[in-house]
C-alpha cells in the first residue's frame, strides 16, 4: 500500500546570522548567503500493508513529521522515492485547503475536492459531516468566525467521514475537546478495523501500543528499529531518554 524506498531528505538552512528579510535578500543577491546541509532522514526504508496500522516514534526531532509529509507528497525526498497505492487523506494540516471568507458547508465541498472527492460523493456524506462535526447552524457562517477547535471539528470531519484508503496522521487525536477527542478516537479505531490503512505518529506509547500493528523508530533521523509493535516498543521504553539523543 505504501513503500519508502531509501528515501532521505537534505534541508538547506541558512548559515549567517541574518535578522531580518531585507539583511536575507541584500545577502543572498550579493551571493553572500552561506548554506548549511542537514540531512533530516537518512537511507528510511519501510512498507505499510494494506489495512495495517503502522506507527512512527522517535524523540523530538527524530524526523517523524518530514517522514509523514514525504509519503503524503507534500515534500519531494532529496534522494529515495515512495510508492502509494490507493487514495490518501494526509490529516498532516487539517483545514489548510480552507477558505475564511467561506462558509463551514462550502469549505466541505472546497476542502473535499482537494483530497480528490467528486460533488455527488460529497453531497451523499453531508449529512454525516455535519453531524460528525457537531457544528450546526454554524455550518452556513464564514469559518473566519470559528474557534480554532471547531475549525479542527471540521476538518477533521471531513478527513475521516469519507473513508479514505489511506490516512496519515500526525497527533491528531487533540482535536477539540475532550467530549470531540473521544469520539475522533472511536472514529479512528472504527476506520482501523474497516480495513483503512493508517499511518500515524503519535508519542503517546499508550496509543501506539493500542493501536499498531508494527512501528517505526526513528532515530536521528534513520531507522533504528521496525517491527511488531510490542517488540519496537520494549525496545524503545527500555532505550531511555539519553540513549535516545543524537
Ligand atoms: N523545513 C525545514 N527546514 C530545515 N530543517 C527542517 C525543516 N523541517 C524539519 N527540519 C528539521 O528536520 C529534523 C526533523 O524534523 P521533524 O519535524 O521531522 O521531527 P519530528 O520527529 O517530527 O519531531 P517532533 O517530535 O518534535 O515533532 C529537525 O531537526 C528539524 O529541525
Amino acid at each position: 500500500m505504501i513503500k519508502v524506498n531509501d528515501v532521505s531528505m537534505r534541508f538547506l538552512m541558512a548559515n549567517d546570522n541574518i535578522s531580518s528579510i531585507k539583511e536575507f535578500v541584500t545577502a543572498f543577491l550579493k551571493r553572500k548567503l552561506k548554506f548549511k546541509e542537514f540531512w533530516a532522514l537518512e537511507h528510511v526504508s519501510f512498507d505499510v500493508n494494506k489495512g495495517e496500522v503502522v506507527g512512527i516514534i522517535g524523540r523530538n526531532g527524530a524526523g517523524k513529521s518530514t517522514t509523514l509529509k514525504i509519503i503524503s507528497g507534500i515534500l519531494k525526498p532529496t534522494q529515495g522515492n515512495v510508492e502509494r497505492y490507493g487514495n490518501i487523506v494526509p490529516m498532516l494540516e487539517l483545514g489548510s485547503g480552507f477558505d475564511m471568507d467561506l462558509s463551514g458547508k462550502e469549505n466541505v465541498f472546497l476542502n473535499g475536492a482537494i483530497l480528490g472527492y467528486s460533488k455527488e460523493f460529497l453531497e451523499s456524506k453531508y449529512d454525516e459531516i455535519l453531524e460528525f462535526s457537531e457544528l450546526g447552524d454554524f455550518i452556513y457562517s464564514p469559518i473566519r468566525n470559528y474557534s480554532s477547535g471547531m475549525l479542527m471539528r471540521l476538518a477533521f470531519s471531513i478527513a475521516t467521514v469519507v473513508e479514505p484508503e489511506i490516512l496519515i496522521v500526525d497527533e491528531i487525536l487533540a482535536v477539540g475537546d475532550e467530549s470531540f477527542q473521544h469520539k475522533s478516537k472511536d472514529r479512528m479505531l472504527e476506520l482501523m478495523s474497516g480495513g483503512t490503512t493508517v499511518l500515524f505518529v503519535s508519542h503517546s506509547m499508550e496509543q501506539i501500543r493500542e493501536m499498531c500493528d508494527r512501528v517505526v523508530w526513528l532515530e536521528g533521523g534513520t531507522v533504528k528499529m521496525f517491527g511488531p509493535t510490542a517488540e519496537v516498543c520494549d525496545a524503545y521504553d527500555i532505550s531511555g531518554p539519553d540513549s535516545r539523543r543524537r
